[in-house]
């Protein structure tokens, strides 16, 4: 089994003309505008879009180390920083508007560089802002929570809310870079902390079986932020992203919808509870209880899996059950899920730990059976 180590990881996140590199490191944030200049040699204007939340230390850190450096003709580089309201509800048209509207009155224009320097909700808002401003701008992700680390800032799909269908407007738009300093996640909040373990644990049981054994050995140093077991669960987490957005950047294949295992169930949580009201990881933990409920109803799998599934959940402090689930609120809201196909309700299910599958065609009461499984 793999050990971790204290080493900075390098990622590659091969898409021909779109490809760039994820950095993992710890206490580097002072080195992050190095690593954007050598990146983006030609950086003049830097748009830096960031969480109210980590507006400082964080995001200003880095504004203020960016101001400092030159463009190669020796002229200095513009900065313009905006904080925007932390939470859920910010995935909204309004702060997009907000955003659209201050890039003009920073006089960006196609050269113009965006910095998301956030959780999955900046990274998600400020990329889609940076997709859409003249048609699109170049982006860089500098996630802050352990979610986007390991999930949102890699893989380029942007976008925002609306009140009934989570993600429904958005674009793939690949960042230009990812960087990450764990040291950040010393001001997340437990919570926030725990919902990242939901994508985590995701990723053991769609792609990676190995993985997963290791999850159920380290969920208690995870839990106490051992930094050497984040940052190689980051590792392994955005390494298992890469390769299958690698095959599938913008899941027309089938490929990348694993990705989505249990998001059919937790979308429709989240919006029917209200954004914000469950963390998208919690609703993503109890998503893969309801999917790997109605895999076993449909002879996919055995019990083994939803048992260890809900032991690795449990002992990584995120729900296994939502006592408010509602089918007949959550079916409609399932109906608008982007895997739908021609009306088709389809699902990502499991087979066995480390596999997973896409299944059309299945009937309204096993999935409502599913649910209130887990009530
Ligand atoms: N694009 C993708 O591929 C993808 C993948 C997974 C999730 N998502 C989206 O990501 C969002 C969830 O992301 P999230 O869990 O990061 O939530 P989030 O962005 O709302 O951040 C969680 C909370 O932590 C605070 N915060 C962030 N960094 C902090 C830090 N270092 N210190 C203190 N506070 C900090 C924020 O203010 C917020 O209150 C959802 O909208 C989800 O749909 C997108
Ligand atoms: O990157 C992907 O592809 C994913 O599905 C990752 C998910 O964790 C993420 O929540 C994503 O935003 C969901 O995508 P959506 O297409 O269902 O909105
Ligand atoms: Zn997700």
């Amino acid at each position: 089994m793999p050990s971790p180590s204290s080493e900075v990881h390098s990622i590659d996140v091969s898409l021909g003309d779109r490809s760039y590199k994820i950095e993992i490191g710890t206490e580097s944030i002072d080195t992050f505008s190095d690593s954007i200049l050598a990146s983006l040699g030609d950086l003049t204007h830097a748009l830096v879009i960031a969480d109210a939340a980590v507006e400082n230390p964080w995001a200003m850190t880095i504004a203020s180390s960016i101001a400092k450096q030159k463009t190669p003709s020796g002229d200095d580089i513009r900065v313009n920083l905006i904080a925007v309201p932390s939470g859920e509800t910010s995935k909204s048209i309004g702060q997009l508007d907000t955003l659209w509207q201050w890039m003009l009155e920073s006089s960006a224009d196609r050269r113009s560089v965006v910095i998301a320097i956030g959780g999955g909700v900046i990274g998600d808002l400020a990329g889609f802002a940076a997709a859409t401003f003249t048609r699109g701008i170049r982006f860089i992700q500098v996630p802050t929570t352990l979610l986007a680390m390991v999930d949102s800032s890699v893989g380029g799909k942007t976008g925002i809310n609306l009140p009934t269908a989570k993600n429904m407007v958005g674009a793939f738009w690949q960042p230009s870079l990812v960087l990450i300093d764990t040291s950040v996640l010393s001001t997340l909040p437990d919570r926030s902390y725990i919902s990242g373990l939901g994508e985590v644990v995701k990723y053991g049981v769609i792609d990676d079986a190995p993985f997963f054994e290791w999850l159920e050995a380290n969920a208690g140093k995870l839990l106490d932020r051992d930094d050497n077991a984040v940052r190689y669960a980051i590792a392994e987490s955005c390494r298992s992203k890469a390769n299958v957005v690698g095959e599938d950047e913008r899941e027309t294949s089938g490929r990348r919808a694993i990705l989505n295992y249990g998001h059919t169930f937790a979308h429709a949580i989240e919006a029917t509870a209200g954004y914000g009201q469950v963390l998208h990881g919690e609703a993503v933990a109890i998503g893969m209880q309801m999917a790997a409920h109605l895999a076993i109803e449909l002879e996919l799998c055995d019990a083994e899996l939803l048992k260890r599934q809900t032991a690795l959940l449990k002992a990584c402090g995120l729900p296994t059950t939502y006592a408010a689930a509602d089918p007949d609120a959550m079916l409609p809201v399932m109906k608008r899920d982007k895997k739908v196909s021609h009306g088709n309700l389809r699902f990502v299910l499991p087979e066995r730990i480390g596999s997973v599958t896409l299944l059309g065609d299945i009937k309204e009461p096993n999935v409502t059976k599913a649910i209130l499984a887990c009530c």
